[in-house]
């Protein structure tokens, strides 16, 4: 599977959110170890504060279901720059993903950033802080 094929599966998931508030489709898709995709795409909420982004959509997919061996990731949305994936979706690929697991962000351009899930949240708070804490 290659990243442009990755990125294709994750602008299939963008057709399907459900964005009738802001109007901001975004897919995403994650490549496991045995070569099976994973989508989600972006589902908001009329009380707006639970919408859920394409990428946290993906991740919980994929757990829910015993997946958990993610190799790559893609994002897609139609910005200028190649999206740019929310604080709180880069601290859950930072819970799911090694630090080095690549991230393929896009646009409908046709730009692609890739970067890793190291480099989209350095420093992250981690189980290993949690495991250090001199509580308990
Ligand atoms: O990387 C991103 C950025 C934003 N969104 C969603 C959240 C909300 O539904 C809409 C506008 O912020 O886009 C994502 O799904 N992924
Ligand atoms: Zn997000």
């Amino acid at each position: 599977m290659t990243k442009e094929e990755l990125i294709q599966h994750a602008l299939h998931a963008r057709d399907r959110a459900y964005v009738p508030y802001s109007r901001f489709p975004v897919g995403a898709a994650l490549l496991l170890s045995d070569g099976e995709v994973v989508t989600g795409c972006n589902i908001e909420n009329a009380s707006y504060g639970l919408c859920n982004c394409a990428e946290r959509t993906a991740i919980f997919k994929a757990v829910s279901e015993g997946k958990r061996d993610i190799q790559m990731v893609a994002v897609v949305a139609d910005t200028e720059r190649p999206v740019s994936p929310c604080g709180m979706c880069r601290q859950v690929l930072a819970e799911f993903c090694r630090p080095e697991t690549p991230v393929i962000l896009g646009n409908l351009q046709g730009d692609r950033l890739e970067t890793t899930v190291h480099e989209l949240l350095p420093f992250a708070f981690s189980k290993e802080d949690l495991d250090g804490s001199k509580e308990s």
